[in-house]
C-alpha cells in the first residue's frame, strides 16, 4: 500500500460487500472486510475466496477478513453492505463510528418505513453518511468490468472531495449527487419492479410487456420520489433508470429471478393462490424487493401515490395468482401517460 492510500473497510461479506472489497483492493490498498459468518472469515483468510456468497473469484491478498467489529476502529471510510433489514442492528453493534459511512444496501426498513440513510443517521449519528447506488451486478464488479454509480454525499462537495478518491477506480466511476433520498428510492423501487419484470418473463408475456412495465414502473418511481422530496433528475440517472434497466433485463438479478419463479408458479397454478413463503425461506441470498414491496406499497398508500405495479408485486408475494393480478392491472381504466395528470384523455 502506498503512503497516500487510506485504508477502507467494508461491513458485510455477501456478494456485494465482497465485490466492493475486491474493487477497492484493486489499487493495492488495505481493505478490511467484516463478515458475519465465521466460515466466511476463515475461507477468505485461508484461501482468498468467498465461495459462500461470491463463488469463483480469487480475492486480492490485501483484503483482510474479520468477524470482530473492533478491527474497524480507526478506519475513516467504511462501506455498509448488509441486507437493508439488518443495517440498523449491525451499525448498532459497532464499537466506534467511522468519519464517513457509505451505505450500499438497497431497500426500505420494513418495521419503520425508513430509508437507509435515516436508519444510519440514528444508529451512527457521529458519521457523515453517503449513499452509493447504481447498476452493479456483484460478479461483474468483482471481475473488474466497468460501471458507474451515483455517490450521494450528505456532507456535500466537501465530503465528496474526501471520499471519492477512496472509491473511484479506473473501472468504477462514481458521479456526485447530494440527493440521498432520490439515490435510495431509485435502488429500492427498482428491486420491486425487477420482480414484476421477472413475473412477466415467467408468465411468458413477451418483450413488449416487459418494456411497457419498465416505463410505467419508472413513472411510479418518479411519482413516489416526488412525494418524498427526491429530484427527478436523480431518478433519471445511474441509481434510478440505470439500475432499473439492468435489473429488469436479466436472470443474473436475484429479484428478477424470484419474480420469474413466481410467474412460472402462477402459470402452472390454474388461477389458484400460491405459497411463496417456502420459496423465500429456501434462498440464502437476499432478494431485497420482496422485503421492500410491502412497506413500499404501504408508504405509497400513506402518501397518496398511485403505484399499481408495486401493489401488484406485493399481492403476488402474498400468494395471489400472478395471471389474475396481471389481468387486473391490464383492466384498469385508461388514463393519460404523463405523470401528475389524472383521468382519461378527453
Ligand atoms: N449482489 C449484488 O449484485 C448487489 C447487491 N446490492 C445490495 O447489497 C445488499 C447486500 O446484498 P448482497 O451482498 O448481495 O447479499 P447476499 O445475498 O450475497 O448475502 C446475504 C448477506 O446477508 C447477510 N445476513 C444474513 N442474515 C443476516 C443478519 N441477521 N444480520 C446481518 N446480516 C445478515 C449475510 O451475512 C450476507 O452478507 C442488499 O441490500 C443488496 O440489494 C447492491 C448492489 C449490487
Ligand atoms: O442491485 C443490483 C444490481 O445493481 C443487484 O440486483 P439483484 O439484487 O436483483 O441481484
Amino acid at each position: 500500500m502506498s503512503e497516500t492510500q487510506n485504508p477502507v473497510a467494508v461491513i458485510g461479506a455477501g456478494a456485494w460487500g465482497t465485490a466492493l472489497a475486491q474493487m477497492l483492493a484493486s489499487d493495492g490498498r488495505a481493505v478490511t472486510l467484516w463478515a458475519r459468518e465465521p466460515e466466511v472469515v476463515a475461507d477468505i483468510g485461508a484461501y482468498n475466496r468467498n465461495d459462500h456468497f461470491l463463488p469463483g473469484i480469487e480475492l486480492h491478498p490485501n483484503i483482510t477478513a474479520t468477524g470482530d467489529v473492533t478491527d474497524l476502529a480507526g478506519i475513516d471510510t467504511v462501506l455498509a453492505v448488509t441486507p437493508a433489514q439488518h443495517l440498523g442492528a449491525v451499525l448498532g453493534s459497532l464499537t466506534t463510528q467511522p468519519r464517513d459511512l457509505i451505505l450500499c444496501s438497497k431497500g426500505i426498513e420494513r418495521a419503520t418505513g425508513r430509508l437507509m440513510n435515516e436508519v444510519a443517521r440514528d444508529a451512527a449519528p457521529v458519521s457523515a453518511v453517503a449513499v452509493l447506488s447504481g447498476p452493479t451486478f456483484a460478479h461483474e464488479v468483482a471481475a473488474g468490468l466497468p460501471t458507474a454509480v451515483t455517490l450521494a454525499c450528505s456532507g456535500g462537495e466537501e465530503q465528496w472531495d474526501r471520499i471519492s478518491p477512496d472509491i473511484a477506480r479506473p473501472a468504477f466511476r462514481p458521479y456526485y449527487s447530494d440527493d440521498l433520498t432520490g439515490t435510495e428510492i431509485g435502488g429500492s423501487v427498482k428491486n420491486v419492479l425487477a420482480i414484476a419484470c421477472g413475473v412477466v418473463e415467467g408468465l411468458g408475456l413477451g418483450q413488449n410487456a416487459r418494456a411497457a412495465l419498465i416505463a410505467r414502473g419508472y413513472a411510479e418511481m418518479l411519482r413516489f420520489g416526488e412525494a418524498l422530496g427526491a429530484r427527478a433528475e436523480t431518478l433519471a440517472g445511474l441509481c434510478g433508470l440505470g439500475d432499473l434497466v439492468l435489473t429488469c433485463s436479466s436472470t443474473a438479478s436475484r429479484n428478477f429471478s424470484l419474480g420469474k419463479t413466481l410467474g412460472e408458479l402462477g402459470a402452472q397454478g390454474n388461477g389458484e393462490r400460491t405459497d411463496p413463503t417456502s420459496l423465500m425461506q429456501d434462498r440464502t441470498t437476499v432478494a431485497e424487493g420482496a422485503h421492500t414491496a410491502p412497506v413500499l406499497a404501504e408508504l405509497a398508500r400513506k402518501h397518496g401515490v398511485p403505484m399499481p405495479i408495486v401493489s401488484a408485486v406485493d399481492e403476488v408475494l402474498k400468494g395471489a395468482p400472478a395471471p389474475v393480478i396481471v389481468e387486473a392491472l391490464l383492466a384498469r381504466p385508461l388514463r393519460r401517460e404523463v405523470s401528475g395528470e389524472e383521468g382519461a384523455p378527453a
